[in-house]
């Protein structure tokens, strides 16, 4: 078994707890640190980049009161924010640890533990640990180095509760059924559970099942034999075959006609897919991931979508918060690309004028997170100075209106969008798929749907 790369940092008085503890966690961790004397915790933590700490509460014989680990609890928070807590326990004091979740730490084991549900919780900690990384990398935001797509960015209560939620399940078998409009995200979480989850050596298949007709369903998915179809020059893989042993990410699904649905429910169901073709089945082990951007219980409720194959994807509901809904990140979303596109365009120095800023967080963003970094890559493009004003971000007048329009039909609104970007931009749908924050799939599924 692989090791996850995390160093863990054990603090307990009793030797024999720290002994029993890091032989069975070295099973499982790179780095095990063990400390038997707290006072040591603040020095270890500047020489060394820890992950979890999981600590006793009580240090000296016969107090009970848990004080001393709500203390180092504190410290510990001042000196390496990062670092996730893990308290440790009598069932005799749990008050006292739930004072201590209530003060930041990420969860409490009971004493004498169950390794499993430690381990459990320990894998939980160590992923919630990288995620609260991947936000703290926004401080250092003029500085670091971006790789494409790969920050996640955002710091919002709405946000961070969402990121919690995700390290919580990453590396669980549960499946998850992401919800959100578009370009809230849904893909990056996706990824982000994949890459928190013990199948992150083993591939991640991204399906968007939104542009496969019923011809290509089987085919892309499942495989197919050598002379099933006229094209079908030799065997092939389907996507569920190439994801064995890591996660399929199955997007818009809430897009999957009915006939597909049962298809795909029989495919979770057995947990085996069988090719085109070919009479055999073929078992998976997979992890799924779901997204889409309706409502699917509302669409159950229609009998657009299959109750049970709702019941089957959706273990773990996680809804990605709209752009609007999470103002204070914009400003950081908006420094990031900036930082990033003036970089990409050998920019020199680059900065918001408080008007563009305002604007920003007084916008509706249709199109989320990925309207907002077409928007800066556009302005940085464009600029002149060395300031980005209001009027170089161009916002949409209609979709300004839309916060001010949320009563009204929803259904009207996106109609009257798209209609509106493909007047703009002559029925090119790349760009007025660009400007609408959506996929040219994404943009074609709208218009037929509205009729345009
Ligand atoms: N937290 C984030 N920090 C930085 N960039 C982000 C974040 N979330 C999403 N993005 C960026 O926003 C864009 C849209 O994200 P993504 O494709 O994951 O959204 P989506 O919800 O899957 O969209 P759709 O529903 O249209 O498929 C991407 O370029 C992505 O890199």
């Amino acid at each position: 078994m692989r090791k996850t790369e995390a160093t863990l940092l054990l603090v307990d008085d009793d030797p024999d707890i720290l002994f029993t503890l890091k032989v069975f966690l070295k099973r499982f961790y790179s780095q095990v640190i063990t400390l038997n004397d707290p006072k040591k915790i603040l020095e270890t933590l500047s020489a060394s980049v820890v992950d979890v700490v999981l600590m006793d509460m009580n240090f000296k014989r016969g107090v009970q009161t848990g004080a001393e680990g709500l203390y180092w609890q504190k410290r510990i928070a001042e000196v390496s924010p990062e670092t996730v807590i893990i308290l440790m326990t009598a069932y005799s004091d749990v008050s006292v640890a739930v004072e201590g979740i209530k003060q930041g730490a990420f969860d409490y084991v009971l004493k004498p533990w169950d390794n499993d549900k430690l381990q459990t919780t320990l894998s939980a900690a160590v992923a919630h640990a990288r995620s609260k990384k991947a936000g703290h990398k926004l401080e250092k935001i003029s500085s670091s180095d971006f790789q494409a797509g790969t920050d996640v960015i955002g710091q919002s209560e709405t946000f961070t509760q969402t990121l919690q939620l995700v390290s919580k399940v990453a590396d669980t078998h549960a499946h998850v059924l992401l919800l959100g409009e578009n370009g809230t995200g849904k893909y990056v979480i996706a990824k982000m559970l994949h890459d928190n989850s013990s199948r992150k050596q083993k591939p991640f298949i991204h399906v968007d099942l939104g542009s496969l007709n019923e011809n290509l369903f089987e085919s892309e998915l499942f495989g197919y034999a050598k002379g099933a179809f006229t094209d079908a020059k030799e065997d092939s893989l389907g996507r569920f075959e190439l994801a064995d042993g890591g996660t399929i990410f199955l997007d818009e699904i809430g897009n999957l006609p009915l006939q597909l649905q049962t298809k795909l429910l029989s495919v979770l169901q057995t947990q085996s897919v069988v090719r085109l073709g070919e009479g055999r089945e073929r078992k998976v082990d997979v992890r799924i991931i779901c997204a889409t951007n309706l409502d699917l219980h509302k669409e159950v409720g229609a009998g657009n979508f299959r109750q049970d194959l709702l019941y089957r994807i959706n273990t773990v509901e996680i809804e990605l918060p709209a752009l609007r809904h999470r103002k204070t990140d914009i400003p950081l979303l908006a420094e990031y690309y900036l930082e990033r596109n003036r970089k990409k365009y050998r920019k020199g120095r680059l900065q918001f004028a408080n008007d563009a800023l305002k604007a920003m967080e007084n916008y509706a963003w249709p199109g989320n997170i990925r309207e907002l970094e077409h928007l800066v890559e556009r302005a940085v493009i464009l600029c002149d100075g060395s300031e980005i004003q209001e009027s170089d971000m161009r916002f949409s007048k209609v979709v300004a209106q839309v916060d001010n329009a949320e009563n009204l039909n929803l259904e009207q609104m996106e109609k009257q969008l798209v209609a509106k970007a493909l007047r703009k931009h002559l029925d090119n749908i790349s760009n007025a798929a660009k400007e609408l924050g959506l996929t040219r799939a994404a943009l074609y599924r709208r218009m037929e749907k509205h009729g345009l």
